[in-house]
């Protein structure tokens, strides 16, 4: 999994890398340029007329060097270094000196006023003013130099991060004072504050550039979160034995399912089938019996003595593992439900939807819950479960202090969903699109949680695969349809393309 370094993380392994590899501070400020270059040659042409604007640090000093890079290869590039206080970053000064060697060069060091320049709609800005170095919010004359920056129309895009967006936490920032980028190209790895939904309009279109830090100093540093992407699926997602049967893929519950919300226990089952269980039981209402019988004709169906909702716990069998939520229903004898569930049967298994609601209502519940269960609430039904919160920040943070609290697996869904577990990690999901945004596509993400407890994988696993193989199916469904059409079962039908995929 790719590692989410804090801000003092990166300065660290800058540092070991420049140390360990061994390479010069300013080649390394090269070679990130040089990646960063590559890209930009590939979409844009020499006609495209660059403004450059460099600060006086390291990402003053990339810009610097790319600036100088493009003006070699024959593109047309105005550049701008700020240097109010008269002190560059030894890596700034040297790619100033070079950038001062080339033939045809506008360049201009600012140190005290700074008259814009008339930035024509189809020009780029190249935004290396501050990167991870950011230590305090922007004022004065650089706050006016972001202003001007966000007030043109031209396309930005910033090196690394966008200038006056501190790596992790924003809650305390001037949104006033960030550049608004079109796009961020990023060196090695991924900021944490690129997967909070209110910086979205700040990086714009982001991108890894991979600029060979150290791979012994990743290791060793340490960081709570990471990026799950398509190569750390290959190494979980396991082949089944020929001799496989379908007890060996298990036998589970799925409870589920209310008058009127029938589609949510059965594209839950669908997915959970899709998924490959070996044998499902889907608990429903009696009045949801023959819609259950016929919608889903693979999974048995068990019938409470309910007609409108599910009220008993019936463990006939040693299920392999339990769901428990989509469509239930908000009632009174939901809670005793529930109680009697996490009584009877102490494996990890899936909760969701309205069982959050329920356990919402009556939190004593939150500390019968088996260990190790995986909770999957979007930001409302986290909101229910925790306290009021609209930040996204504040929202992992409760996610996370709720799974550390009760040892339990929390999947705050989302555009990244984040998989909060009990050691503190967390990891966000790199699949998946706004098409997703539409009802029972949640519902469909619990099945997928549910068939894969029930194939073996641990806790952990089927939780980061779940999200992936969810978000790769809508994302297969929308190479070839769009967004706009994505409907929870096109999720389901997609499932097994995903799967296909990961093991191509
Ligand atoms: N570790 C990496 O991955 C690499 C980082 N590089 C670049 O180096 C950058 C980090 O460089 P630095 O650590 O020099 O930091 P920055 O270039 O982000 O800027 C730091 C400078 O800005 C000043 N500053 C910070 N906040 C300010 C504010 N609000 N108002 C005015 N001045 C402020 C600091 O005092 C310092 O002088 C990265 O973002 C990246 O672009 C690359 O060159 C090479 C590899
Ligand atoms: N913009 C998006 N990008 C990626 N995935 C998304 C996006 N919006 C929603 N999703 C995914 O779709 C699912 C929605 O779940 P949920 O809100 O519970 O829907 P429902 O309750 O309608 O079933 C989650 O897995 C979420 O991660
Ligand atoms: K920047």
């Amino acid at each position: 999994m790719t590692p989410i370094f804090t801000g003092s993380n990166i300065s660290e392994l800058d540092k070991y890398t420049i140390k360990n590899e061994p390479i010069d501070g300013t080649d390394l400020v090269e070679r990130a340029a040089s990646t960063f270059v590559n890209i930009f040659k590939r979409k844009y042409n020499k006609q495209t007329k660059i403004y450059v604007f460099a600060g006086s640090g390291n990402n003053g000093a990339d810009a610097l060097a790319i600036a100088r890079m493009l003006l070699n290869d024959g593109y047309i590039v105005e550049s701008y270094l700020f240097n109010p206080s008269n002190k560059l970053s030894i890596e700034c000064e040297e790619h100033k000196t070079r950038l001062m060697h080339c033939p045809i060069n506008r360049f201009t060091m600012i140190t005290s006023t700074f008259n814009p320049p008339i930035i024509e709609d189809n020009s780029i800005i190249i935004d290396g003013i501050f990167g991870t170095g950011l230590n305090r919010q922007v004022e004065g004359g650089f706050a006016a130099l972001i202003k001007f920056i966000n007030s043109v129309s031209a396309t930005v895009i910033a090196i690394d991060i966008p200038s006056g967006l501190f790596s992790e936490s924003n809650m305390n920032n001037n949104p006033d004072t960030i550049v608004k980028a079109n796009y961020t190209y990023t060196f090695e790895f991924p900021k944490l504050a690129f997967f909070f939904r209110e910086n979205e309009k700040f990086i714009g279109k982001w991108k890894i550039l991979p600029i060979g830090l150290s791979e012994k100093g990743k290791r060793e540093i340490k960081t709570e979160y990471f990026l799950v992407e398509d190569k750390d699926m290959s190494a979980i997602s396991t082949e089944r034995s020929k001799f496989s049967h379908k007890g060996t893929f298990g036998h589970s519950l799925i409870i589920a399912g209310s008058k009127g919300m029938m589609g949510a226990a059965c594209l839950s089952a669908k997915a959970a089938i899709k998924t490959g269980l070996g044998k499902l039981t889907l608990h429903v209402p009696s009045c949801g019996y023959t819609i259950a019988q016929t919608v889903v004709p693979e999974a048995m169906c068990q019938v409470d003595t309910d007609e409108l909702f599910n009220t008993e716990i019936n463990l006939d069998k040693d299920y392999t593992t339990i769901g428990v939520g989509p469509g239930l229903g908000n009632y009174p004898e939901g809670a005793r439900m529930l109680e009697t569930l996490f009584e009877k049967y102490r494996k990890p298994m899936v909760i969701d939807a309205d069982a959050l609601n329920i356990i919402a209502n009556n939190r004593d519940l939150l500390r019968k819950i088996p260990k190790d269960s995986i909770l999957t609430p979007h930001p409302g039904e986290l909101e229910r479960l925790t306290t009021f919160s609209t930040n996204s920040e504040e929202q992992i943070i409760q996610a996370q202090n709720l799974a550390y609290k009760y040892n339990i697996y929390v999947i705050l869904k989302g555009a990244y969903s984040a998989t909060c577990m009990p050691s503190g990690h967390v990891t966000f999901n790199s699949t998946g699109n706004p098409g997703m945004a539409t009802g029972g596509s949640g519902d469909v993400l619990f099945g997928m949680l549910v068939g894969l407890l029930s194939c073996g994988y641990n806790p952990s696993t089927a939780a980061i695969m779940a999200n992936y193989i969810h978000g790769l199916a809508g994302d297969i469904y929308v190479a070839k349809e769009s967004e706009e059409s994505l409907s929870a079962s096109d999720i389901i039908d997609h499932i097994g393309l995903a799967f296909r995929q990961l093991r191509d």
